[in-house]
């Protein structure tokens, strides 16, 4: 806190730079300040939202706490309250900033800039904001989201302009219920909810990290047609243990450490039941939590709430659809999977997720019983920090521990607990490596050549991590080492690879955008209270039966984001009749449970069809209240 102060002082540098360029010399910007202090309150007649649309009275994140609550602005802004002189700073941080960001900048150069000009038409007009990005999605997709997004949230204090969602800090505890209210819209159907703990491979963001909710709502309003008045981006700021910001003066989030045990689980508690009594029928989607709450607060509210975790379970689905696109793009039937061999490298939120579920859709392919699910194990090898995973491994996670391999036989492969990722696939000759580490390389040269002795007739290389820099490695370096008879794909978009040899190396972008859209979409429509685990695997299987044989067969395993639209209503017709089939649904709006049962599958679909959201100017009419 001392240095936060020390920058509030009036030498700052930079301000006084700032004040000698704008009055020449004379001190005009201090003397506006210092006179604001006494003078007469001015009355408004505005209150929330509105008045921080109001470019005449906002102060911005310049409102103190009792002006918040007059306001009623809590929630609407982060929670750190600063001086005018520290708002000036940042934004002149900033503006400088953009120099160096436009070389910094991951795949293209201008990713920031364009992200501005989207952010601003965003924050002026919402309509042609969500057309321009629903005509244009292969183009702007990774502005608003990965990579782009990532840089985004490393940057999202300097970059803070107008505020957009929603922030309940620890320090509103007890006052969650009411601030809910805050919120101008009375109909919400999804919140997307951070606690900036892991923002994509890009580790502890804190507050900054609402820039992925924003940018996972952006994609429910351009994939599932959800009504943009009706979304609402959470950040639950905790703290942040990223040393850098908790030192930096310009941070916007709460300057203490991440709370933990109990204190944080009874902040989350405290914020569900508040969204959840002022819109009893949202979805909620947990993203870019730390794996170590990430699977426990998805255990501890999937039966009671309508959530799901994105990362655990979004990832899965769209891993299993791709794993099954790689056994189909062999020349294979899906059925052959419970075959594969199938290495990982990361065993967090998504690595978890991906083994659990994969696990799982072997065991059914091999007779849904104990039997199949216990040899079903057999097929991974997990890789995380310290090396391969082995039941002599101390202190083991437990979400790992179904995973570990057993010592005796390892031995007879020649492996050891904590052997380096490229033994491991030197001895196991695995049809799959995929990668959800966060590090960016991982996939080495020694790891890729030692996969050129697969077994497979065509492994696949999944380098999940995202943003493109964490990525485990880049189609050159996969298709150079390991030829085009491979298939590849990422967690952010990379463009086909040239192989010089009239052959065209497929780049597919392997992400959970592909379904969480579907399985909110479907969630909303089914009115199910619940995200059961048949909806997700409906799911995943939709999208994985979406490719034709002739697209598999030439590598192309996931579709063009050009198609998310339609994916996306695909996805969700499958999670509602899947709904209906467990008996979940109990309908939307005017389609009640009875009808909903009624519906065919393609009715179903001309039903999501019906129910999507489409950018159009309505005829709006004046009327005095
Ligand atoms: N493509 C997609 O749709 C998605 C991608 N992801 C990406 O997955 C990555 C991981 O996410 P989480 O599991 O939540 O993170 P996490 O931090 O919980 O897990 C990372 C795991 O990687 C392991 N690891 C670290 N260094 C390693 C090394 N040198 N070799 C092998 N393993 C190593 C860690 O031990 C840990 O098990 C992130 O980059 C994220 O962006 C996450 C969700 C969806
Ligand atoms: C895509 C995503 O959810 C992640 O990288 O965390
Ligand atoms: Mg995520």
């Amino acid at each position: 806190m001392a240095i936060f102060w020390k920058h509030l002082k009036s030498s700052s540098p930079l301000l006084q730079r700032l004040k000698r360029h704008v009055t020449g010399g004379h001190c005009l910007l201090s003397r506006s300040f210092t006179t604001l202090e006494g003078h007469r309150p001015t009355i408004v007649h505005k209150r929330s939202l509105d008045i921080l649309h109001d470019p005449w009275f906002n102060k911005g994140t310049a409102f103190s706490m009792t002006e918040r609550d007059r306001l009623d602005l809590r929630g609407l802004l982060p929670p750190n309250v600063v001086s005018s002189e520290v708002q000036i700073e940042r934004f002149m941080v900033d503006l400088k900033r953009l120099e160096v960001q436009a070389r910094d900048g991951p795949s293209d150069p201008n990713a920031l800039a364009k992200w501005r000009i989207l952010n601003r038409l965003h924050d002026r007009n919402e309509t042609m904001y969500y057309k321009v990005l629903i005509a244009n999605i292969e183009e702007y997709a990774p502005i608003v989201y990965t990579p782009t997004v990532g840089l985004v949230c490393q940057n999202y204090s300097g970059l803070f302009r107008r505020p957009r969602g929603m922030y309940f800090s620890a320090e509103d505890r007890g006052e969650m219920m009411s601030m809910v209210y805050n919120w101008p819209a009375d109909q919400v159907d999804m919140i997307v909810v951070t606690d900036g703990s892991r923002i994509l491979g890009l580790g502890d963001l804190g507050v900054q990290g609402i820039g992925i909710a924003i940018g996972k709502l952006d994609l429910y309003v351009a994939a599932a047609g959800i009504n943009p008045q009706r979304v609402l981006p959470v950040m639950i700021d905790v703290g942040t243990n990223n040393t850098k910001l908790l030192e930096d003066p310009l941070y916007l989030g709460l300057q203490q450490h991440r709370l933990d045990g109990d204190d944080y689980l009874a902040v989350i508690d405290e914020f569900m039941e508040a969204v959840f009594t002022r819109w009893p029928n949202v979805i909620v989607q947990f993203e870019d939590f730390q794996s170590k709450w990430a699977f426990k607060l998805l255990q501890r509210y999937r039966t009671t709430y309508r959530m799901f975790n994105d990362d655990v379970q979004g990832t899965a689905g769209v891993a299993i659809a791709g794993l099954l696109g790689a056994v189909r793009a062999q020349g294979r039937p899906m059925i052959d999977f419970p075959k594969q061999k199938i290495v990982v490298a990361g065993a967090g939120s998504a690595g978890i997720g991906v083994l659990n579920a994969a696990r799982k859709t072997m065991a059914r392919m091999l007779g849904n019983n104990e039997v199949a699910f216990q040899s079903a194990k057999s097929q991974f090898w997990v890789v995380d920090a310290k090396g391969l995973i082995t039941e002599g491994r101390e202190n083991i996670d437990p979400d790992a521990l179904p995973f570990a391999r057993n010592l005796k036989e390892l031995d007879r492969q020649g492996l050891r607990e904590g052997a380096s990722l490229a033994e491991v696939v030197k001895q196991v000759k695995p049809d799959v490596l995929l990668g959800l580490s966060a590090v960016g390389g991982l996939f080495s040269k020694e790891v890729l050549e030692a996969l050129k002795g697969s077994t497979s007739t065509r492994p696949a290389i999944f380098a999940m991590s995202n943003p493109t820099k964490n990525a485990e490695c880049t189609p050159e370096e996969a298709f150079s080492i390991l030829g085009d008879n491979m298939i590849f794909a990422s967690g952010s978009p990379f463009s086909n690879v040239d192989l010089g040899n009239g052959h065209i190396g497929h780049c597919n972008q392997g992400n959970n955008m592909y379904l969480f859209p579907g399985i909110g979409l479907g969630t909303l429509l089914s009115g199910s209270r619940i995200v059961s685990d048949g909806m997700l695997q409906a799911a995943a299987e939709r999208l994985a039966a979406y490719m034709s044989e002739e697209e598999v067969l030439k590598g192309v395993i996931f579709p063009s984001i050009s198609r998310i639209r339609d994916i996306t209503l695909e996805v969700a017709a499958a999670v509602i009749e899947e709904a209906v089939e467990e008996d979940l649904a109990e309908g939307y709006h005017e389609m009640d449970a009875r009808e909903l049962r009624r519906l065919s599958p393609d009715e179903i679909k001309d039903y999501v069809k019906n129910n999507m959201w489409n950018p159009e100017y309505p005829t709006l009419v004046y009327r005095h209240e």
